[in-house]
Order: C-alpha cells, then structure tokens, then sequence
C-alpha cells in the first residue's frame, strides 16, 4: 500500500488531473488553493448549463453538501448523471450528514442514485449515513474515526463505496480492508475548510489511482504529513492555512506514504 500511495501522490503531481468541485459557499477558495498547492487543477462550477461541457474535461467530480438549496442540489445530480455517463469518477462529502433531514437524505439520495466511488466524511457523518444518529454539533464530529469502524463498513458495503473517515486517526475502508493514516494536528479542526479539502484532493488522487481504496488513503497521507509539519512550523489556526498550504506544495510523499498501515 505504501508504495501504492507513494506512486499514486507522485502521479497525481505529475498529471495535475482537472478537478470540478461543486462545493458549499465556506470553502470554495481554500478548496480551489488547496488543490493547486498539492498539484492539481481547480474547477469551481455548478450552473446547469454548463454541466455537461464542463465534465467531459474534468478528470474527478467533487459533490460536497455543506451549504445546500434547490439550486445546489439539483446541479450535482445533474453532474453527477454526466459524471456516471462519461466515466468520470465521484466523490462525495456529506458535510453535516446528520445534522438536518435534508443534508442526511441528500447524501444518502447521492450514494443511492450518482454512486460515488469514495464518501469521505468525519465520525458523525459517516455514522449518520449509516443510519445511526448520534449526539450532534453541525458540521463538527463528536465521534473519532475508530469509533464508527462497523459503521465505516457497513456503509461500504451496502453502497459498494469506499469510505474514508477522518479524524486523529484516519481509516479507510473498501468494506473488506481497512487503512490507518497517523499524523496531522489538531489545529486541522481549528480552521473551516480542511475537511472538505481533503476530499477534494481525494478527487485530484482518485483521477489518477489504481483504485478508489488507494486514492482515497493516499489523500489523507498527504494530508498527513503537510499536517503535521505545517502545525509544528505555524503559532495557531491563523497562520495555519498558510503554512499548511506551503507543506503541500513542497510535500515529501515518501514521508506521507509511511504514514500508512494495513489491518
Ligand atoms: N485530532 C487530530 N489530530 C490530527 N489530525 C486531525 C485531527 N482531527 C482531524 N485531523 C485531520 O484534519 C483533516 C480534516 O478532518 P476532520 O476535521 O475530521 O474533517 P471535517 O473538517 O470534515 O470534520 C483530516 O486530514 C484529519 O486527518
Ligand atoms: C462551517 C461550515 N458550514 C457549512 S459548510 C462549512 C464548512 C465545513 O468545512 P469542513 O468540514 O472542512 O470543516
Ligand atoms: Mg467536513
């Protein structure tokens, strides 16, 4: 697996593959600035119009619900059709699953219908998409990775997806193998937006990976390690962004890849 991510971060530089996010309005730009530094290419759109031009080029479409209306709910279902008619690969964040009906149950009319390769998701979204609700703080998780494993899996394999569950510890699982990635710093939950990056740097590695189980964990290695440095190196969530933004683009992806391990 090390090597799988290893070869996965270095062809996603590489190829700098073009990744649609049609995400919420907290977080366009980091996402956008996010995925330059680790290499690959933003596309922020949503209009209806422009859908099916737009994912014919792309190489990953990112679905993110964390601010959803009519409008917004409607162009990913309509990119998600394209995306599915022209082999283009999804991934889903089902940010605040679990919070309102209306983000639970469009996730979940997301997985049912557009059938995204990878969920990638904190503790409470993904135990909500299973079907548990637990206790609640919107878009925040109030449940670590490790504590929603069965769940993690069962999702997997009711949706035949890979779900990648962040946390202090990350785990990812095809609904058969698990992966753990270690690393990161706290001061990721201090600052809007991380999450969803992650997933939309799960997009830019799925665009080039073997198979969504390698590019989702080779994500969250990246994640890992530029984490880690750029929370050692920063003085708080201020200059965090920052600094974080700096590790990614100057990344060492042999150090990401050994923060990988299999069970
Ligand atoms: N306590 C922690 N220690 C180290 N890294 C963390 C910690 N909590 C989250 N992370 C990292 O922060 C990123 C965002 O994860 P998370 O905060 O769970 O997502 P979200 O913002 O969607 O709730 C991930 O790369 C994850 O590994
Ligand atoms: C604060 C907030 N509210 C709606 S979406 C959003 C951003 C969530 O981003 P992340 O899940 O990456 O922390
Ligand atoms: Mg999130």
């Amino acid at each position: 697996m090390q090597k799988a991510v290893l070869e996965t971060l270095q062809a996603m530089r590489q190829k700098s593959p073009l990744v649609q996010c049609i995400t919420n309005l907290v977080v366009m730009q980091v996402n956008a600035n996010v995925l330059l530094a680790a290499g690959a290419s933003p596309l922020m759109a949503h209009a209806q119009e422009e859908l099916e031009d737009l994912v014919k080029i792309i190489n990953a479409l990112v679905l993110n619900i964390g601010t959803l209306d009519k409008h917004t709910i409607a162009s990913m279902n309509v990119a998600g059709d394209f995306a599915n008619k022209y082999k283009k690969p999804v991934v889903l964040d089902p940010v605040g699953a679990g919070a309102s009906r209306l983000r639970t149950e469009t996730a979940l009319s997301i997985l049912r219908t557009v059938k995204p390769c990878i969920v990638r998701g904190n503790g409470s979204e993904i135990m909500a998409l299973a079907g548990e609700l637990g206790e609640n703080k919107g878009v925040d998780s109030t449940k670590g990775s490790l504590e929603v494993k069965e769940q993690a899996k069962r999702l997997a394999r009711n949706f035949q997806t890979v779900v990648s569950v962040s946390g202090e510890v990350d785990m990812i699982t095809d609904g058969t193998q698990f992966a753990y990635v270690q690393g990161g710093d706290p001061l990721m939950t201090l600052v809007t937006g991380i999450g969803c990056s992650a997933t939309a740097v799960t997009g830019a590695c799925m665009a080039v990976a073997k198979t969504p189980f390698i590019g989702a964990v080779s994500a969250m290695a990246l994640f890992a390690g530029a984490g880690e440095k750029a929370g050692k190196k920063c003085q708080g969530p201020g200059s965090f962004l920052p600094c974080f933004i700096d590790e990614l683009y100057s990344a060492d992806y042999a150090d990401a890849a050994k923060r990988v391990t299999m069970e």
